[in-house]
């Protein structure tokens, strides 16, 4: 990021060029082909050096690349100064310039203490403690309800960041759970949400951890307060509060004006963003479930990868080569969508977090600098748990008009090997034979020799697999929590790089405000058809229509 628009690098040129001369003929069946050691070129292990069980596979070779594509790739990376970036982030610089903050989620999970000048960073230790002596109270059962119950439910109360990471992570974790902790997490204003958890739980035995940065957002508190309401109803007095709420938050004043005392806060800072606050104060509700030791695990195994993110070279620096092949593809493919599709049902919520995690970071057309880009930013971010995905939209993936960027991602071994890993064994055929489908395909010759001479012209056409299709494949033992604190850490620093190189800030998002502040003006005008004002008529017409319907 030099001040210049991404598009102007003579690396940016070249790769243009060589798209525009090369793409045709870049056929991964050709390049398997002609290459016996592609797999051993385009393939890298990382293995954690503080511990050597935390390791995984990264294959990269059936991408559309050549060794100077990728070669290129990374001159990109060295003209838009990615390593300067970074250095920048992990000195703790504000190169979140729009908010003119810091941006260190690195230091929260920095067991090594380098050193940086910024005001909260030598309190992170302070805050695990805090985390480490509550959870460990609770889940001993020491802590009591405000009737000498122990606690048997957690409800979270929180949203986007404050939400997505512990719903992912203690998904992800089960096998590490405390399995008489019941853990529920409420995010949507729609009061289905807290009625339906409200209904499992009992006052007694519940306790709320009200998860917000900022204590402002109007989701939360408000369903803070129902939650509030639906305990005071039972419990009556106020002072009971302190035994079953705690706030997670940056916001001292408006935590102690809720009713939660600072003792029952856990304090994290501004230069923590939202969708990269699982590893701070926000993981209480991880370390409640799978116990700090656990949630301790998960930071070190992120921080094994903010080491190699600092100092691997560029050429085997994991998070850049997937910036990179991502880059490749959105910008010069003109791929809209990137998929995160894991072997793993764990993982079943990984592409819902980094569908923030990437595209709040990355969802951004003015640069730093304040000029509109000329070319393509974040990906849209999805997926689905495989297999279920390919007995739903995986027809398009291999046979659709679109190209799609894929990861796949599986551990070598399950938690659950029932039926001997029968389950397992079937899983993995799937996660190997996809990527084989997706980039070998099936041609005309070896559909009509299976069909034999007599099928009509479009039935052949319609089972050939063009191929071609680009992924990355990603293995590794078994989903622990260091090895899943890893591979968070990889994405993470794989949306940085992407973000230093089309010259944006990924660490606001301004993006979420508009509709906010429309929200609640309209909050104000629905009771009468006369108070609905300055409307398109669209709008006014959604709105005195639900009007004839509403009921109170
Ligand atoms: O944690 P709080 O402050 O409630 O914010 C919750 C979420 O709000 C949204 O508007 C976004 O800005 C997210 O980045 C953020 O995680």
């Amino acid at each position: 990021m030099s001040g210049r628009l991404a598009s102007e690098y003579s690396s940016w040129k070249k790769l243009q060029q060589i798209y525009d001369t090369e793409h045709s003929k870049l056929a991964l069946r050709d390049l398997f082909a002609q290459d016996p050691q592609r797999f051993a070129k385009f393939s890298r292990e990382y293995t954690s050096s503080d511990d050597p069980s935390v390791t995984f596979l990264l294959d990269f070779s059936k991408n559309l690349i050549t060794e100077p594509i990728l070669a290129s790739l990374l001159d990109l990376v060295r003209e838009a100064q990615v390593e300067e970036y970074r250095e920048k982030m992990f000195n703790g610089e504000h190169i979140n310039t729009s908010e003119d903050r810091a941006v260190l989620h690195v230091a929260l999970r920095n067991f090594d203490e380098f050193r940086i000048n910024e005001a909260g960073v030598d309190e992170v230790g302070k805050v695990l403690a805090h985390i480490k002596e509550f959870t460990e109270s609770v889940r001993s059962g020491e802590w009591k309800g405000y009737t000498g119950k122990t606690i048997n439910t957690i409800v979270n109360i929180g949203i986007g960041g404050s939400d997505l990471g512990p719903v992912m992570v203690t998904e992800a974790l089960k096998p590490y759970a405390k399995r008489d902790l019941k853990a529920h997490f409420v995010s949507n204003i729609d009061g289905t949400h807290l009625a339906e958890t409200l209904r499992e739980s009992d006052p007694e035995t519940t306790l709320f951890i009200i998860a917000s940065k900022t204590f402002t957002t109007q989701e939360t508190i408000t369903n803070a307060e129902s939650a509030r309401d639906w305990f005071l109803a039972t419990a009556k007095d106020k002072a009971h509060v302190a035994k079953h709420f705690v706030a997670l938050s940056t916001n001292t004043k408006a935590v102690t004006a809720f009713g939660i005392s600072e003792s029952n806060m856990f304090q994290f800072w501004d230069w923590v963003g939202g969708r990269y606050s699982l590893w701070s104060a926000i993981g209480l509700s991880i370390a409640l479930v799978i116990g700090y030791d656990n949630f301790e695990q998960l930071l070190r195994g992120a921080h094994g990868i903010d080491k190699h993110f600092r100092t691997a070279p560029l050429e085997q620096n994991l998070p850049v080569l997937l910036a990179v092949l991502g880059i490749w593809y959105n910008d010069f493919y003109g791929a809209q969508t990137h998929a995160l599709l894991p072997y793993d049902q764990y993982l079943h919520k990984f592409a819902d977090y980094f569908q923030q995690g990437d595209m709040e970071s990355n969802g951004k057309s003015i640069t730093k600098g304040g000029q509109r880009v000329n070319y393509q930013t974040g990906p849209i971010i999805w997926g689905a748990a495989g297999t279920n995905g390919q007995h739903s939209f995986y027809q398009l993936v291999h046979q659709g008009t679109k190209l799609i960027p894929a990861d796949f991602l599986a551990p070598a071994t399950t938690h659950n090997p029932i039926a001997h890993s029968k389950h397992h064994r079937i899983l993995l055929s799937n996660f190997f034979a996809q990527p084989e489908a997706l980039a070998f395909g099936k041609t005309e010759e070896e559909v009509r020799k299976e069909l034999g001479p007599n099928a009509s012209d479009a039935l052949v056409k319609s089972k050939i697999f063009e191929g071609n299709r680009p992924s990355n494949s990603i293995i590794f033992p078994l989903l622990t929590p260091a090895t899943l604190g890893a591979l968070i850490a990889l994405y993470e620093h794989k949306i940085f790089t992407q973000g230093v190189i089309w010259g944006i800030n990924s660490f606001d998002q301004m993006g979420v405000e508009l509709g906010k502040v429309l929200a609640k003006n309209i909050l104000n005008q629905l009771e009468k058809p006369e108070d609905v004002k300055g409307h398109d008529s669209s709008t006014t017409g959604l709105i005195h229509y639900y009007q004839k319907w509403r009921k109170e």
